[in-house]
């Protein structure tokens, strides 16, 4: 029994042994399972934060580029809306206050859309928020009351600033006798004239212009509207427009009609009807200033200045010694407006399209300078590049002897003459040399350049030095009282100063006409806006806020002026010399000075070593003549080239004429071109001793003699190949037996041929009409002188003298008037 139980019991406790130890295998592997789920679980999380954080990164760039896209869309368009508000709403209709001054509208052009505040777009910078007005809307406002008479003061000013003085008629009914708006000068109409009011505006009436109606109805006039009065203004809502009548109406309810333009404000945003669900941050009211401003400019004030108010009481009473200053215009007040010249500003840029008025006032700025300064005060300079004659009033003429006693020079159609604006900016140059070594500045030198551009536009040696000039007479002309005005019509020509910051940056005094672009600081818009015949005088280099709007007289007004330039001639003191004339159309006569009349020096009279030949004239400010020494030595003969046959005998005749008015001479005159045997004729009938050859008995060999011998040869070239030894051996030899040939060949080519090649016998040449290339064997740079030849102009170059060649005005010789 016990056995059996204790084999029960072992028998038991090994299955219980064996059942424990699956027990164990079973929690172990579950524990492992439990492991393993644990591990799967945290990747799975770590995974799924990582895909996360990707998810977001790239919501955030996708998000950026999104808003980037954008915003540039929606600053491109708010740029494409800006332009359109500009043109809607231009000058005076849309300029914010700050820049803000009356304009005059286009000729023909419709009243655009009036400017009442800004919309902000998300980050786009403001857009103006422009309303429609005259000849579009009425006006119905509705908010707290100050808040509307501010905007309506806005508009009306406007309106009114944007159109022409008097096209737009103001009425405002105000029957609780606020006075809103008077500065603006409306008529006002009291209560108990509400009836009679709206009866006119309901009558059809011939009327120029536009009329601006102001309603500010109260409680009362609401109320004690008759049905009759209602229907009146209903039709005035509905067809006033189309007569030029407009409602600008708060406190009272206009019928819903397209043409009602209904603002609701709130605080200081609006909403409008037809900006749609846009906000509008109102503009704040205008200053005062401006309302009375354009009031004065709406009724008509004292009529502008005329040439001879700007004359002073005393003729020449100023001492220049601190500077010029006089009057241009006035201001709309009647008040005379100075303008000076002096340390500073020291230089004027004057600009304004052509038509503009640049003419006018320099010559009335001109007039009122020489009335107070007197010729040892003041000294002008006067050079005019277009093609116009305008500063030949200062000089005498036929009809009028008088000439502005403080003019030393006017240059007149100087166009196609840019040497002679070179050569007056070099006496300048020398003048201010001059100056600063004999410290004594005194007359104050002003020198007017108008157009310009046309000297310094060339992009040729004459530009840059011209350039460089100006620009050393802009730095320090000042200290030795020279003065300079440039003007111009060419936004070109002033846009190219503003890329040369050393010559633009003296000329702080700016006067810009009517549409003058460039002349003003960008952001200066009064120009744009001041209407014809004013100019705006600025004396910061144009910045705004400095700008003084003047009227200008009408300087055309030649009885006044002539008077005034009589008084000052016949008050100039002794010794003042009438001012030099360059006029680029006119021929200069050869001076009798250099023409052999009266007695002809004897044969045995002393002859000068070298005497000179008188080519033409030089294009400088004394107008001197160029000259050719004939010494005796190797190549001193002269070739005139080209085939203008009237300038070659002019200036061979002049030469000649010259010659022989200096000292004993044979001349030798041999001519062998029909055409122009009329005119070697003429010069031997003035010479004192000539012979004559032509084609039937030409020869080269003149005798020797003592005295000067001088072969005038008019078309050498057609002598042809049986000549030319001996034609060459005068060449060679003629100078150092003092026998000059003085020839005119018609082409280079020809005269290459004479000379076989050799072109040294020929030492100083004057071109006609020969391209700068075809010079090129006759110049000793390679390419030959640059040279557009031009009529009556020719260049002269002289071997053993110049080093570039110089261009001269062959005299008229032998013209019919000589
Ligand atoms: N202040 C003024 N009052 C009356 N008329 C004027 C006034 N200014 C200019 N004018 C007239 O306007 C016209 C053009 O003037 P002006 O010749 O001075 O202009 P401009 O700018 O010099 O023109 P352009 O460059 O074409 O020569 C002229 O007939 C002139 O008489």
């Amino acid at each position: 029994m016990v056995s059996h139980r204790n084999a029960l019991v072992a028998a038991i406790r090994q299955e219980l042994a064996e059942a424990r130890g699956t027990a164990r295998a079973v929690l172990a592997a579950a524990e492992s399972a439990r492991g393993e789920a644990q591990q799967r679980r945290r990747l799975v999380r770590e995974a799924y934060a990582t895909c996360l954080s990707q998810l977001a990164a790239a919501r955030e760039t996708s998000r950026q580029d999104i808003q980037q896209r954008y915003h540039g869309e929606a600053n491109r368009l708010a740029g494409h809306l800006r332009g359109l508000a500009t043109m809607s709403a231009a000058g005076a209709a849309g300029a914010p206050w700050r820049l803000w001054a009356p304009s005059e509208p286009e000729p023909g052009r419709p009243p655009g859309l009036l400017r009442i505040g800004t919309i902000s777009f998300d980050e786009t910078a403001a857009l103006p928020a422009l309303i429609p007005l005259l000849d579009h809307a009425h006006l119905h406002l509705s908010g707290p009351t100050a808040t509307l008479d501010e905007v309506i003061t806005g508009l009306l000013l406007r309106a009114l600033g944007s159109t022409r003085p008097g096209d737009v008629e103001l009425i405002v009914y105000d029957p609780e006798q606020r006075g809103a708006f008077a500065p603006l000068g409306p008529r006002f109409v009291g209560p108990g004239e509400f009836g009679t009011l709206l009866e006119e505006l309901g009558r059809p009436e011939d009327q120029h212009g536009w009329r601006l109606v102001v309603l500010l109805a109260d409680r009362a006039t609401a109320d004690e509207m008759s049905r009759g009065q209602r229907a009146l203004l209903d039709r005035i809502t509905r067809a006033g427009i189309g007569r030029g009548v407009h409602l600008v109406v708060r406190g009272l309810e206009l019928p819903d009609h397209p043409a009602v333009e209904r603002i609701t404000v709130r605080e200081r945003v609006a909403s409008c009807a037809s900006l749609g669900r846009l906000d509008v941050h109102l503009d704040p009211p205008p200053p005062a200033a401006l309302c009375r401003e354009v009031a004065t400019r709406q009724t008509p004030g004292p009529p502008p200045a005329r040439l001879a108010d700007l004359e002073p009481a005393v003729l020449w009473a100023e001492t220049a010694r601190h500077g010029l200053a006089a009057p241009v215009g006035d201001s709309t007040d009647g008040t005379l407006v100075d303008v000076a010249l002096s340390d500073e500003p020291p230089h004027a840029l004057i600009g304004g399209p052509p038509g503009s008025g640049k003419t006018n006032l320099i010559h009335t700025w001109l007039g009122s300078l020489t009335a107070r300064y007197g010729p040892g005060e003041l000294a002008l300079y006067l050079l005019d590049f277009s093609d116009s004659a305008s500063f030949a009033r200062y000089t005498p003429s036929l009809r009028d002897p008088s000439w502005l006693p403080q003019a030393r020079l006017a240059g007149i159609n100087v166009a196609k003459d840019r040497e002679f604006g070179l050569a007056v900016l070099r006496h300048l140059g020398e003048e201010l040399r001059a100056r600063a070594a004999r410290y004594v500045p005194r007359p104050r030198i002003v020198a007017v350049l108008d157009e310009f551009p046309v000297l310094l536009d060339g992009r040729d040696g004459i530009a840059d030095e011209a350039t460089g000039l100006l620009e050393d007479l802009a730095r320090r002309g000042p200290s030795q009282e020279i003065h300079l005005i440039l003007a111009t019509g060419s936004v070109a020509g002033i846009q190219a100063l503003w890329g040369r910051p050393a010559l633009i940056a003296p000329f702080t005094l700016r006067i810009a006409l009517p549409k003058a672009r460039r002349v003003l600081a960008d952001d200066n818009l009064a120009a744009s806006v001041i209407p014809h015949h004013h100019a705006v005088v600025n004396t910061a280099s144009g910045l705004a806020g400095s700008n003084r709007i003047v009227r200008l007289p009408d300087a055309g007004d030649l009885t006044t002026w002539r008077a005034t330039q009589r008084r000052l001639w016949r008050s100039r003191p002794p010794g003042c010399e009438e001012p030099r004339l360059f006029d680029g159309t006119a021929v200069p006569r050869l001076p009798s000075a250099y023409r052999p009349s009266g007695r002809v020096p004897a044969a045995d009279a002393p002859v000068g070593s070298s005497p000179g030949a008188v080519l033409g004239e030089r294009i400088d400010v004394s107008a001197r003549p160029a000259r050719l020494r004939l010494g005796r030595m190797p190549g001193r003969n002269l070739a005139v080239l080209g085939t203008r046959a009237g300038e070659a005998c002019d200036v061979l005749a002049a030469a000649a004429l010259s010659l022989a008015a200096q000292g004993p001479a044979h001349f030798s005159i041999v001519c062998l071109e029909p055409g122009v045997e009329r005119a070697a004729a003429r010069l031997v009938a003035e010479l004192p001793a000539a012979d004559w050859y032509d084609s039937s008995d030409v020869h080269f060999d003149p005798p020797a003699s003592d005295i000067p011998r001088y072969v005038i040869g008019y078309a050498l070239d057609a002598a042809g190949p049986p000549h030319r030894p001996a034609l060459r051996a005068l060449l060679d030899n003629g100078p150092e037996r003092r026998t000059h040939v003085l020839g005119w060949w018609r082409t280079v080519a020809r005269l290459r041929e004479d000379l076989a090649g050799r072109f040294d016998p020929v030492g100083a040449w004057v071109a006609l009409d020969v391209h700068g290339s075809e010079l090129a064997p006759l110049y000793p740079l390679p390419g030959g002188p640059l040279w557009q030849p031009r009529p009556r102009r020719a260049l002269f170059f002289d071997r053993s003298v110049h080093r570039t060649p110089e261009v001269i005005i062959p005299y008229e010789v032998n013209s019919d008037h000589t």
